[in-house]
């Protein structure tokens, strides 16, 4: 099997095109080839297969060996890959996922290299039984949840997969540890969540960490940034434009006011490619 290591702003992905369909044993092999001591190591396995409705379909399984129903950073990685190894000749493609369906995409090339990627994310779900959570409300913002003997207000955002926006006074120094697992397994969310920490530093600027649903801690997300915007917005937190950063880096997120989609715009990298 050949394979390209890639990251977008460190949410590391094993890339495998090639294949006409998701192998019966992705799984496993997900959580073989993501294990950082006795495999590859990522945060995740992706697959580039055909699709009958968009230029290419992407299917993404967590390094627990769960599959998600959608990536952010995952969906710039491919693009570059389909670009780079020219399998399109264009800069505008678009990408099937199982969350989002058909999204298209913006390839930012300079001097033949892809400089940036600006994906449209799609609308996001805020209906509380469809993100999913246990809450059935039009919208989920700033509940209570407890936690342990620890009360927590969230909000709840879905891009397709999941995800809990908490702020926080610190979130670059908040312990993930002690309070991501049990937030992305607590049973308010039946499908188990992302969980995002926040801070907002401006109406144009946040910090956040993210602990993700199947892969725990990773330097960045682009479903929780886009999240994270969404949630800040229905705050009154911040304005639709907002610079989400991350410990592997920024992403640019745009809530569009016209159309209710939200915009990605962030790099996405190669580290090797191998064969097993
Ligand atoms: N762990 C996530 C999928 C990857 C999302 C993240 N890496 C992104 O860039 O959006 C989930 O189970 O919903």
């Amino acid at each position: 099997m050949e394979f390209v290591k890639m990251h977008g702003l460190g949410n590391d992905f094993i890339v495998v095109a090639g294949e006409q369909a998701l192998p019966d044993n992705a799984s496993e092999l997900a959580i073989e080839l993501c294990n950082r001591f006795f495999g590859i190591g990522a945060d995740g396995l992706v697959y580039i297969l055909p699709s009958e409705k968009a230029d290419f379909r992407m299917r993404i399984i967590n390094s627990d060996g769960s599959e998600a129903e959608q990536c952010g950073n995952a969906i710039r990685c491919v693009s570059k890959y389909v670009y780079d190894n020219k399998l399109i000749d264009r800069t505008d493609i678009t990408i099937e996922t199982l969350g989002a369906g058909v999204q298209p995409v913006q390839l930012n090339v300079k001097d033949g290299i892809v400089e940036t990627v600006r994906v449209d994310m799609g609308e996001p779900i805020l209906s509380g039984l469809k993100v999913p959570t246990t809450i059935d409300a039009e919208r989920v913002i700033e509940q209570r949840l407890e936690v342990e003997g620890r009360t927590f207000t969230f909000t709840a955002v879905s891009m397709g997969n999941p995800h809990c926006v908490i702020y926080v006074e610190d979130a670059v120094n908040f312990d993930l540890a002690a309070w991501g697992p049990k937030i992305e397994t607590h049973p308010t969310f039946p499908r188990k969540t992302n969980v995002e920490f926040v801070t907002v530093n401006s109406r144009s600027h946040t910090d956040m960490r993210v602990w993700e649903r199947g892969a725990g801690p990773t330097l960045a997300c682009g479903t929780g940034a886009c999240a994270t915007a969404v949630s800040s917005v229905l705050n009154g937190l911040t304005d639709r434009n907002v610079t989400v950063s991350l410990k592997g880096g920024d992403l640019f997120i745009e809530w569009n006011e016209a159309d209710n989609h939200v915009y990605m715009t962030g790099p996405a990298a190669v580290v090797f490619a191998g064969q097993l």
